[in-house]
C-alpha cells in the first residue's frame, strides 16, 4: 500500500511524483513569465520551484541510493530478458570482428535523427567540391575564423602550418598540399579527442573554403545533401531527418527545404524521406535574438506550414549555455503556438552532451519530445524517471561522444542502460563526415563495446521511427518496411551467419 503525504512515511514513488510535479508547475510558470509577462526565468527562482515544498518531501542520499539501485536491478532484468528473446545471438560474434562488421553492414535499420547537413562530407565529397569550386586558400584568414580564441580553437601545430601555405587555389597545390587541405574537413586523429572549440573550428574551415562565391551556394548545399543521401540509402536508411541552422528564419529558407526533400526524393529514386528541424545557435548573444527569431519562426510557420520543416532544435557548445538561460526564449513561444493549435512544430534539443548536468531536466520541462545526446541525464536519476514516464526519446552518437570527450570510454557510454530502462533511444552519426564514421560503423561500435543483444539493437532502429518527427502514416510506412526487412534478414542471418 502507498503512503500518503505527510510527516512520515513519505515513499520513493511519492517523492518522485512529488518532484516531477514540480517539474510541470516550474513548466507552466515559465511559459507564463515568458509568453505572457514577456518576462525571463533566471535560475535562483527556477531551483526554488523545483525544490520540494517540504522536507519531507525532499529526495534524500538514501532515496537517491535506492532509486539507483531499483533502476540497476531493471537494466539488469532487461538485459536477462532481451538475451532471452534474441533469436541472433551477439555474444557469440561480439569477439569477432569480421563477423560485427558483416553483422552491421546487413542489421536492418531505417531512420536517422541527428544530421548536421554540412557534417556529412567525406573525403570523396570533400575532393569533388575542392576541386570543382577550386577555392583560394588563405591560411591566415583560416586561422582568423577558425581560431577565434572564444567559439573555435587550432592547436599549435596547425597554426603553425596554415601560416606556412601558399596563398594559392587548391588546383595549384601538388598532390601532398591538396591531402593536407582536404584533411582540414576532418578532425584529426591524433589527438584521440578533442575541445568542442576545435570541432567547431571544422565548420568555419569549410565555410571559408567552400563558401567564397554566392554563385555556388546551391550546388554546394545540393551537392552534400544528395551525397549523402545516396551513402544513406546504401546503408538500408529510408527516412533522414535534418537539423539545419537557418537563422535569422525566412520564407524562402522554409522554402527550400521543400525543394530540397523534392531533390533527395529523386536522386535516390524515391528510396530516401528527408525532413527537417530548424536549429537555433545557444551561444549567440543577446538571447533576446533568439527570442524574436522564435517568434518570427512562429508567424512564418502559422502563415505557411512548411510539411517538411517538422520541429525545432538547439545545439552548438554546451558549455557555459545552460538550457535554462538559453532555451526559455524560443521554447516557450513554439510551445504555446502548438499547444494552441497555431501551428505543428515539435521540439527537441541538443543537451547533456556538455556543461550543465541540469540541462536535460530542463529540456524536458520545457516540453522537448526528444533530446540529442542525453548523456549527462545519466546524473540524474529523478530525471530518468520523468524521461521514462513521458517517453522522451534521446538519440545518441557514440563516436561524436568520445571523439568529443563526452563519453571517451565506448562500454560506459549510457545509451544502452537508457534503452533498458525503456526510455526510447536511438543511434545517429550527428556529423559523420568530420567524425569518420557511419551508421553500420556505430552499430560496430555498440556490438563490440557493450552487451547489447540483438533484440536491443532492433529496439534501436524502430525508435528513430517512434521518436521522428515524420507523420504517422510514413511512421507506419517505415515500420513495416523495417519488419519485412527484420524477418527476411533473421530468417537469412539464420542460415549463414
Ligand atoms: C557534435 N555534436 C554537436 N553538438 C552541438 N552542436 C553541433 C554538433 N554538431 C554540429 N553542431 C552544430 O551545428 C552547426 C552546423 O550546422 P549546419 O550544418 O551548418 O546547419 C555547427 O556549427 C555546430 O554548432
Amino acid at each position: 500500500a502507498t503512503n500518503s503525504y505527510g510527516p512520515t512515511g513519505v515513499t520513493l514513488d511519492e517523492k518522485i511524483a512529488h518532484a516531477h510535479w514540480r517539474y510541470r508547475d516550474a513548466g507552466k510558470v515559465l511559459a507564463i513569465r515568458v509568453n505572457t509577462r514577456d518576462g525571463v526565468m533566471m535560475r535562483g527562482e527556477w531551483e526554488r520551484r523545483l525544490a520540494a515544498t517540504n522536507a519531507t518531501l525532499a529526495m534524500t542520499p538514501r532515496d537517491f541510493a535506492a532509486l539507483k539501485a531499483r533502476q540497476a536491478a531493471m537494466v539488469a532484468a532487461e538485459k536477462a530478458k532481451a538475451t532471452r528473446e534474441s533469436p541472433i545471438k551477439l555474444d557469440a560474434i561480439r569477439g569477432d570482428p569480421a563477423k560485427v562488421k558483416a553483422f552491421c553492414a546487413a542489421m536492418p535499420r531505417v531512420a536517422m535523427l541527428h544530421i548536421h547537413p554540412s557534417g556529412t562530407r567525406d573525403l570523396k565529397t570533400v575532393r569533388e567540391l575542392l576541386t570543382e569550386l577550386d577555392p583560394l586558400v588563405n591560411g591566415s584568414a583560416i586561422i582568423e575564423e577558425a581560431n577565434d580564441g572564444v567559439l573555435t580553437t587550432l592547436y599549435p601545430s596547425e597554426l603553425a602550418a596554415l601560416e606556412a601555405l601558399p596563398l594559392q587555389r587548391y588546383s595549384q597545390f601538388d598532390a601532398a598540399g591538396k591531402r593536407t587541405i582536404e584533411e582540414l574537413f576532418f578532425l584529426p586523429v591524433s589527438p584521440e579527442d578533442h575541445p568542442f572549440t576545435r570541432f567547431e573550428a571544422l565548420f568555419s574551415i569549410a565555410d571559408i573554403l567552400l563558401e567564397q562565391d554566392d554563385s555556388t551556394k546551391v550546388y554546394l548545399e545540393e551537392k552534400t545533401y544528395v551525397d549523402f543521401a545516396k551513402r544513406a540509402v546504401r546503408l538500408g536508411l529510408s527516412y533522414a531527418e535534418f537539423t539545419k541552422v537557418e537563422i535569422p528564419p525566412t520564407r524562402e529558407a522554409l522554402d527550400r527545404f521543400a525543394e530540397l526533400k523534392a531533390l533527395i526524393n529523386k536522386e535516390t529514386g524515391g528510396k530516401l524521406i528527408a525532413n527537417w528541424v530548424f536549429a537555433f545557435v545557444r551561444t549567440i548573444e543577446p538571447t533576446s535574438l533568439n527570442r524574436g527569431w522564435a517568434r518570427e519562426l512562429v508567424d512564418l510557420t502559422k502563415e505557411k506550414e512548411e510539411g517538411s520543416m517538422r520541429g525545432i532544435d538547439l545545439l552548438a557548445n554546451e558549455l557555459d549555455t545552460p538550457a535554462l538561460e538559453t532555451a526559455q526564449g524560443i521554447y516557450m513561444p513554439v510551445g504555446a503556438a502548438r499547444q494552441a493549435g497555431e501551428i505543428r512544430l515539435k521540439s527537441t534539443m541538443h543537451s547533456g552532451e556538455l556543461g550543465d548536468v541540469r540541462n536535460v531536466r530542463d529540456a524536458m520541462i520545457m516540453g522537448v519530445e526528444r533530446v540529442g545526446h542525453g548523456v549527462l541525464l545519466r546524473e540524474d536519476p529523478v530525471a530518468i524517471e520523468y524521461a521514462r514516464a513521458n517517453n522522451v526519446g534521446i538519440v545518441c552518437s557514440l563516436v561524436s561522444n568520445r571523439l568529443l570527450r563526452v563519453e571517451t570510454d565506448y562500454s560506459n557510454h549510457p545509451f544502452l542502460t537508457f534503452l533498458r530502462l525503456g526510455i526510447p533511444t536511438s543511434l545517429s552519426t550527428d556529423d559523420e563526415g568530420m567524425f569518420r564514421t557511419d551508421i553500420a560503423n556505430e552499430c560496430r561500435v555498440a556490438v563490440t563495446n557493450t552487451d547489447i543483444q540483438y533484440s536491443e539493437m532492433v529496439a534501436l532502429s524502430r525508435n528513430s521511427v517512434y521518436e521522428s518527427f515524420a507523420g504517422s502514416a510514413t511512421k507506419e510506412r517505415l515500420l513495416a518496411t523495417l519488419a519485412g526487412e527484420l524477418k527476411a534478414f533473421e530468417a537469412s542471418y539464420g542460415k549463414t551467419g
